[in-house]
């Protein structure tokens, strides 16, 4: 396969990028032996395709290139299983040069042993090129399995890959094991991770949610992307899975809603922006505002501390205007990179039409 054989998707949230712009995106890479859920993974997470339409989904035959515009630009490059890296056509130098992260998609569901050579080889090949890959491994389809074969599973791929790559001399190499599947939220929770670490604001943005938090008694934060229901960033507290499907969850009720009802009816303020309540019985609180148009700050308190409700509006309208601060000074260093560049390709031309003179 040539490099210029690439499919190339239609973007999802309305693309205006040009090319190169495009191409400067982290790039994050699908990888694993066929049928192993690669296409399903970018399907259900990115395309909201339901689980179950994913049984329907043709095996990949050629790179598939997807360009997600949306608080961070990034690309899911989705690629076929049967893809040969010792075929002399295969570009590695190319293809790994510029991932920021690759995953590995194994189907605990079936025999891992290929699987795990077929990693072994991606990670050995793709280290050689590019040693700041972040290596993800999702041992899929976990849904088929007991708790206790889950976590034996997880156990043995873990061990067998990490002796496997000392072996080789990797022993440095960092690989991340998470446990997935489409038919929960547990791909999304993991996918949340792997983006992150794609963030270059993640510390600025984990620091705000904690002063935020500190100082309106919020117990847990997170700001999540709408439209995947990926979240970006949260507090320092530890995630545990039950809060963020809650908040996953509560995303889709204020979808839901509005589009049967309008914005009104989710209480949207000023400027349109959408803010939402929900008490639950068991006295937490879910509190939603939309911070701009790709992500929503979604926090968990208790009852007792919503009652001061006024604090909260406000600790979270400076949390609003210090992400734009963050985000604005991060596009005016593009545009001052961006003149640099220019100047100097102007100066070389210079130079080029008069400095021999
Ligand atoms: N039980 C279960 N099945 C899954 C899961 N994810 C994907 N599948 C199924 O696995 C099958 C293969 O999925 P694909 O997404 O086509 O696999 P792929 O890795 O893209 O395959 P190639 O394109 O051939 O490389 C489909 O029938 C999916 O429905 C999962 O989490 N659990």
């Amino acid at each position: 396969m040539s490099y210029s054989d690439y499919g190339d998707n239609d973007p999802i949230y309305g693309d205006d990028l040009a090319d190169e712009d495009r191409e400067s995106r982290p790039r994050l890479m699908l990888m694993g032996l066929r049928r192993s859920g690669k296409s399903s993974i970018q399907r259900v997470v990115f395309h909201k395709m339901t689980p179950t339409e994913t049984l329907f989904l043709e095996s990949t035959s050629k790179i598939n290139k997807d360009n997600i515009h949306s608080f961070i630009d990034f690309q899911v490059w989705d690629f076929p299983g049967q893809m040969d890296f010792f075929d002399p056509t295969f570009d590695t130098t190319a293809i790994f040069g510029e991932v920021g992260a690759l995953v590995f998609v194994i189907d605990s569901q079936d025999d891992y042993m290929e699987a795990l050579a077929r990693l072994h080889s991606t990670v050995v090949a793709a280290y050689r090129v590019n040693p700041n890959i972040t290596f993800e491994v999702f041992i899929h389809k976990v849904d088929g399995l007991s708790e206790d074969y889950k976590i034996d599973t997880q156990r043995d791929i873990q061990q067998t890959t990490t002796d496997e790559l000392a072996d080789a001399g990797l022993e440095n190499v960092q690989l991340a094991f998470y446990l997935t599947s489409i038919y929960d939220h547990s791909i999304f929770e993991a996918f949340s991770k792997v983006i992150q670490k794609l963030i270059p604001q993640l510390p600025t943005l984990e620091n705000l949610l904690n002063i935020l938090c500190a100082n309106s008694g919020i117990e847990k934060a997170f700001l999540f992307d709408v439209i995947s229901k990926i979240y970006i960033a949260t507090d320092s507290s530890p995630v545990d899975s039950q809060s963020y499907e809650i908040c996953s969850d509560m995303i889709d009720v204020i979808i839901d809603i509005s589009s049967i009802y309008g914005r009104a009816a989710i209480g949207a303020k000023r400027n349109h922006e959408a803010f939402s309540v929900i008490k639950m019985g068991n006295g937490t609180v879910l509190y939603l505002r939309e911070v701009n148009k790709y992500l929503a700050l979604i926090c968990l308190l208790r009852a007792e501390t919503f009652e001061k409700q006024g604090l909260i509006d406000y600790n979270v309208h400076c949390f609003k205007e210090a992400m734009d601060q963050v985000f604005e000074l991060k596009r005016a260093e593009r545009t001052r990179r961006e003149m640099e560049a220019n100047q100097l390709l102007e100066q070389q031309q210079h130079n080029g039409l008069y400095g021999h003179g």
